[in-house]
C-alpha cells in the first residue's frame, strides 16, 4: 500500500477504527486522527456527556461539522465513529474525498470487544446487544456502499490486520 493520502476507516463500534487505524498510520508514515477524539477535544467533554446533555442529534450535528474538515486532511489515517454513515454529507466527503476501508466485525465479535465499555452511550441500554443487531442491519449496507476495500477483522489480532493491508491494498 503506497502513495495513499487520506485513509478514512468506517465500521461499526468496536470494529477496531481507532486501534488499527494508528497502527496502519504508523505503516504508512502518515498522521492519525480520530474524529470521535476531535469532538471531544472540541467540547471539552466525552461523547456520553453530549449525548446526554445535547442528544444523538446534537452529538450527529457536531460529527458532521468535524467529518467536513478532518476529510481535509491530507497525509493522515482517519478513524471515523461507528456512526458516521447515517447522514448523507458524511457518506458523499468520505467516498469522494479519499480511500475508505471498511473494517467488518460479525456481530458476535462486536458484542465480545464493547462488552462492559460504558463510553458508548448507544450501548448503555437495557439490551446492547439487539441494539449492535440494528445498528448493523442497518449501516452495514452504508459501510459497503462508500468502502473503496473490506476487510474482515474476526479473527485477527489488530497488528496482523494492520499489515494485511499494507499488503493487500493496491
Ligand atoms: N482485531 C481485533 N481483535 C481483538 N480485539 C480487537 C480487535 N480490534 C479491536 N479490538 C479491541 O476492541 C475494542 C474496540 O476497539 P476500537 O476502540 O479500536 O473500536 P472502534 O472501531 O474505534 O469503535 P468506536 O466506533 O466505538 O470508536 C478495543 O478494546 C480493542 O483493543
Ligand atoms: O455507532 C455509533 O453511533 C457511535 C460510535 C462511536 O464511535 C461514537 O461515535 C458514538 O458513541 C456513536
Ligand atoms: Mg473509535
Amino acid at each position: 500500500m503506497s502513495n495513499y493520502n487520506r485513509v478514512f476507516l468506517v465500521g461499526p463500534m468496536g470494529a477496531g477504527k481507532t486501534t488499527i487505524g494508528k497502527l496502519l498510520a504508523r505503516g504508512l508514515k502518515l498522521g492519525f486522527a480520530d474524529s470521535d477524539s476531535e469532538i471531544e477535544s472540541r467540547t471539552g467533554a466525552d461523547i456520553a456527556w453530549i449525548f446526554d446533555v445535547e442528544g444523538e442529534e446534537g452529538f450527529r450535528n457536531r460529527e458532521e461539522s468535524v467529518i467536513d474538515e478532518m476529510t481535509l486532511l491530507d497525509h493522515t489515517v482517519l478513524a471515523t465513529g461507528g456512526g458516521v454513515v447515517m447522514r448523507n454529507a458524511n457518506r458523499r466527503v468520505l467516498a469522494s474525498r479519499g480511500f475508505v476501508i471498511y473494517l467488518h466485525a460479525t456481530l458476535d465479535e462486536q458484542i465480545r470487544r464493547t462488552r462492559g465499555d460504558r463510553s458508548r452511550p448507544l450501548l448503555n441500554g437495557k439490551d446492547p446487544e439487539a441494539t449492535l443487531r440494528e445498528l448493523f442491519a442497518l449501516r452495514d449496507p452504508l459501510y459497503r456502499e462508500i468502502a473503496d476495500h473490506v476487510i474482515d477483522t474476526d479473527s485477527s489480532s489488530p497488528k496482523v490486520i494492520a499489515q494485511r493491508l499494507l499488503a493487500q491494498l493496491p
